[in-house]
């Protein structure tokens, strides 16, 4: 299936790529913020309040000069004053009120969006995995997301609250006084311009120097995490240097970004108190000449302060809408990204009793990343319910692909592949997993305690059941031991399992999920006696009275198997028991020998 994944090159992307183009991505939101609407009204309406109670201050400060002070009236003032009390009420309910309700839509916006992209990035398939790197769903999720939060909480409001303003105050401009106004509207672009030019520049070099800091922490991660390899290769000098250079650097950006904002800070001050003296002097004059009233003038400069204010601050907000964008576009584009796997539309179902049978007729599959090499070629196979079936074959032989097809990670380009008669093609993959359980090479411990990790993907199962299924994996005796028993945490930050450990914890796993199919992929790492022998008889336990597909690395599990498949180039070259094979000579052979680290010269013959 064709598809469009994100870009697979925009994880190190600078934020200025980052940003769209366009500010049409910004609608796909509406899909997320219309359960809302009803609050989303209601913060509208609240702003436009606030927006009109500011434009009616300058109304107030005019009453007050004109009615108040110029009148010489006491009673005017305090009425004048009752106003402007009152005009406050309004401005502060609606601004709180505004601020309350975008709030809560931007951050239950940004929730839903987050759940929604984990759950669609968990069902995606696992070809998607290997044209993605983690880090770029990681950022996703957290900084596109974080971004999105302040767009749809803030930056859009600021936005129409400042389009507002600036025409609500070009109207109320125009009435106070036609001449001033027509000056003012000649001036503005003077102060703005040069404003705007040098807050660019800081705005561009506070990006680099947070890219800076980015390049500063991806080097500490990489080297931090691989401290054992750093002190051991003797590179700590070299990595105290390097990072001391990019340190260097990102002080150099900062300090460029200082004078910058400084400038600005400068130019600002002057151009913008600049601007107000002269609208005074000649809005002074007017008033002397008797144009305009004292109060009018007051108005005027509050006006005049509010729109250019409110135009200044519009090229900040269209660059950080641009860059809110450029995330949802990311974001819904990921959502958009549809899974190779699917269940169909009808899936058919499984038997009620699971038998567990296996049969490919002339099965194909080349990896979507190599089209051109088949992965599987022709394999034809049949694996009766309660068999134990051995892979061997030489690396890259499509062990594993026939692993991955069994689990219904991809779908074959020829060929079928059925279980207890069913295709897989026309089942739902959740429904086939239920049946399978996967002990892999290395198995993965995550971080929980030891019980969480045995019932992982069995979670209904009671404590009784847990240690049952520990005890005969071999598992029971080691975790009896560790400090907190089976709430021990394990994985990362908690106790480090040995090799051995971590796979009978993986058997426990798979004997407490009691499937039909048994994928086992045996650890080549030799384990210690003691070990290796816990781990057989374990996984012995866990074949009892179900079909496995073994790929196997030592000679127990080829000896004891009533099938051994050689598969070499995709193909299946030969099959039969242990004896029969070597005694046929050829790969099995000469494989036997060199894969069974446990094999005695002698039995290769
Ligand atoms: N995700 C993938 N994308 C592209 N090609 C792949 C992918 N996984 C495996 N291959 C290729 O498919 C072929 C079969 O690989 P597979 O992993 O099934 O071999 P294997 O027999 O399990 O090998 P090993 O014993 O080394 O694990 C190899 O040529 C391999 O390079």
């Amino acid at each position: 299936m064709p598809r469009q994944g994100p870009a697979a090159d925009t994880v190190n992307d600078s934020p200025e790529r980052a940003r769209s183009r366009h500010l049409s991505p910004l609608l796909r939101l509406l899909r997320f913020t219309w359960p809302y609407r009803g609050r989303l009204l209601l913060a509208l309406i609240a702003l436009v309040l606030a927006a009109v109670a500011l434009l009616a201050f300058g109304q107030v400060i005019r009453a007050v000069v004109d009615r108040g002070l110029a009148a010489d009236s006491p009673q005017a003032l305090n009425l004048a004053l009752g106003l402007f009390l009152g005009v406050v009420l309004v401005f502060a309910a609606s601004v709180a009120m505004r601020s309350y309700l975008l709030n809560w839509i931007g951050e239950r916006v940004v929730a839903d969006i987050r759940r929604a992209v984990y759950t669609h990035a968990l069902a995606l398939d696992v070809g998607f995995y290997e044209t993605t790197r983690t880090g770029e769903l990681i950022a996703r999720l957290t900084s596109d997301t974080a971004l999105l939060q302040v767009v749809v909480g803030s930056t859009l409001a600021m936005g129409l609250r400042s389009a507002i303003l600036a025409l609500g105050g070009l109207v109320m401009l125009a009435v106070t006084s036609p001449k001033l106004t027509a000056l003012v509207l000649l001036g503005i672009p003077l102060v703005i311009l040069p404003t705007w030019l040098i807050g660019h520049r800081v705005r561009r070099l506070s990006r680099q120097s947070q890219d800076r800091i980015g390049d500063i922490g991806a080097y500490v991660d990489e080297t931090l995490h691989a401290i054992r390899t750093v002190q051991a290769s003797c590179h700590e000098p070299l990595d105290a240097e390097r990072y001391g250079a990019r340190v260097e650097e990102a002080f150099t950006t900062a300090m460029q970004r200082s004078v910058a904002s400084a400038l600005l800070a400068g130019v600002a001050s002057l151009l913008a108190f600049g601007a107000i003296g002269t609208v005074l002097w000649i809005g002074g004059h007017a008033v002397l000449a008797g144009e305009i009233s004292g109060g009018e003038l007051s108005a005027f400069l509050f006006y005049a302060v509010l729109m250019a204010g409110s135009v200044g601050s519009l090229s900040e907000i269209v660059g950080q809408l641009l860059r809110g964008a450029g995330a949802a576009e990311r974001l819904m584009e990921l959502l958009e990204t549809a899974p190779a796997i699917q269940p169909p539309p009808r899936p058919s179902a499984l038997p009620r009793r699971v038998a567990g049978s296996i049969r490919a007729e002339r099965l194909t599959f080349r990896y979507p990343a190599r089209p051109e090499t088949p992965a599987l070629a022709n394999v034809e196979l049949d694996i009766a319910p309660g068999e134990r079936v051995a892979l061997v074959g030489p690396s890259g032989a499509g062990k594993s692909t026939l692993f991955h097809l069994l689990l219904r990670f991809y779908d074959p380009q020829q060929g079928r592949l059925t279980f207890d008669g069913v295709d897989l093609r026309t089942l739902d993959p959740s429904a086939l997993r239920r049946h399978i359980a996967v002990v892999p090479q290395d198995p993965v411990i995550f971080g929980a305690s030891a019980a969480e990790n045995i019932r992982y993907g069995t979670e209904s199962a009671g404590d009784a059941q847990v240690h049952a299924a520990a005890a005969a994996a071999h598992a029971d005796v080691f975790i009896q031991r560790l400090p907190q028993g089976y709430d021990t945490f394990l994985g990362e930050r908690g106790v480090r399992l040995s090799g051995g450990e971590r796979q009978r914890i993986a058997i426990a796993r798979a004997i407490l999920r009691d499937p039909a199919l048994l994928l086992l992929d045996e650890a080549t790492s030799a384990l210690d006696a003691e070990s290796e022998r816990l781990v057989q008889d374990a996984l012995s336990h866990l074949m009892i009275g179900r079909t496995s597909v073994v790929i196997a690395h030592r000679l127990a599990t080829v000896r004891e198997a009533d099938r051994i498949l050689v598969l070499d180039h995709g193909r299946i070259v030969a099959q039969g028991r242990h004896a029969q094979l070597l005694a046929q000579g050829g790969l099995y052979a000469r494989l036997a020998a060199l894969q069974f680290q446990d094999l005695p010269a002698a039995a290769v013959g």
